[in-house]
C-alpha cells in the first residue's frame, strides 16, 4: 500500500499565487476526482505535483510514502511511480511515436525481451486503445486529432504502469467508445495493479464510467468541498455556486 500525500501546497506561476494550501492523501487502489471552475488551479495542482519548473512551489511538501518528494526531478518522480497524461499534449517533432513507447516499455516492463517481441507488445498495447497503428510512424502527437491524443496518453500510462495516475481531462475531446476504453483502462489497472489516480474533469460523464471514491472541488487555489460522487451529481445539477457558497 502507497500514499501520496500533499501537504500545505502552495504554487507560483508568473509571481502570482494560484494554489494556496493544498492537502489531499491518496492512498493505493483510490480514485479521486479533482473538480472546479475555469481557472481555480486545477492543471497547476498536476504540474506542480510533476515538477515542472514554472510552477514554483514556495510552501507545503509532497510525500510518497513519507518519503519528501517535493524538490526531485520529474524523471525521477516518474521512475517512483508517478504519471501524468496531460490537458494538451504537445507535438513532439522529430520523435517517431513507436520510439518513444518502445522506449518506455524497455525502461518498465522490457528486460529480457527481442525487440521484435517488444514491437508486438506496443502494437498490441496500441490496438487496446482502439488507436490505428499508424500513428505510430507519426510524430508524437503530430496532427493526431483530440480523442486520439487522449488515448494515446492512456497508452503511456498502460506501458509505465505507474502507481499513481494524474488524469488532466481524459475525457474531453473524447468520444463515447473511447471514454468507455478509458474509463475500463483505469478500472483495470485499479483492480490488477493498485494503480491510484487523481482525475481532473469538468463533467460527471466520466464518473459515470469510473466511480470514485472521493471527489474534491477546487475553487480559487483552494479545495472548499470533499464529498462522495454525489457531490458531482450536485455540481452537475446546480452548477459549482451551489457547492462554493456552502
Ligand atoms: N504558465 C502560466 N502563466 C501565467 N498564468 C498561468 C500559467 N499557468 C496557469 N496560470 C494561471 O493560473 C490560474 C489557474 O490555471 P489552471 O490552468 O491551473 O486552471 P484550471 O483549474 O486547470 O482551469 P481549466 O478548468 O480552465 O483547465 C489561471 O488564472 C491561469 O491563467
Amino acid at each position: 500500500m502507497s500514499t501520496l500525500k500533499i501537504e500545505d501546497l502552495h504554487v507560483e506561476v508568473e509571481g502570482k499565487e494560484v494554489l494556496k494550501g493544498i492537502n489531499l492523501e491518496i492512498h493505493s487502489g483510490e480514485i479521486h476526482a479533482l473538480m472546479g471552475p475555469n481557472g481555480s488551479g486545477k492543471t497547476t495542482l498536476s504540474l506542480a505535483i510533476m515538477g515542472h519548473p514554472k510552477y514554483k512551489i514556495t510552501k507545503g511538501k509532497i510525500l510518497l510514502d513519507n518519503e519528501d518528494i517535493t524538490n526531485i526531478d520529474t524523471d525521477e518522480k516518474v521512475k517512483k511511480g508517478l504519471f501524468l497524461a496531460f490537458q494538451n499534449p504537445i507535438e513532439i517533432g522529430g520523435v517517431k511515436l513507436s520510439t518513444l513507447l518502445v522506449a518506455e516499455y524497455n525502461r518498465v516492463q522490457g528486460s529480457g525481451q527481442m525487440a521484435t517481441e517488444i514491437f508486438q507488445k506496443v502494437k498490441d498495447f496500441t490496438k487496446s486503445v482502439g488507436i490505428s497503428e499508424t500513428l505510430l510512424n507519426r510524430g508524437v502527437f503530430e496532427g493526431f486529432s483530440g480523442g486520439e491524443k487522449k488515448r494515446t496518453e492512456i497508452l503511456q500510462m498502460l506501458i509505465l504502469k505507474p502507481k499513481f495516475a494524474i488524469l488532466d481531462e481524459p475525457d474531453s475531446g473524447v468520444d463515447v467508445d473511447g471514454l468507455r476504453i478509458i474509463s475500463d483502462i483505469v478500472d483495470k489497472m485499479k483492480n490488477e495493479m493498485n494503480t491510484a489516480y487523481l482525475i481532473i474533469t469538468h463533467y460527471r460523464r466520466i464518473l459515470d464510467y469510473v466511480n470514485a471514491d472521493k471527489v474534491h472541488v477546487l475553487y480559487r487555489g483552494k479545495i472548499v468541498a470533499t464529498g462522495d460522487m454525489s457531490l458531482a451529481k450536485l455540481i452537475d445539477e446546480k452548477g459549482y455556486e451551489s457547492v462554493i457558497k456552502n
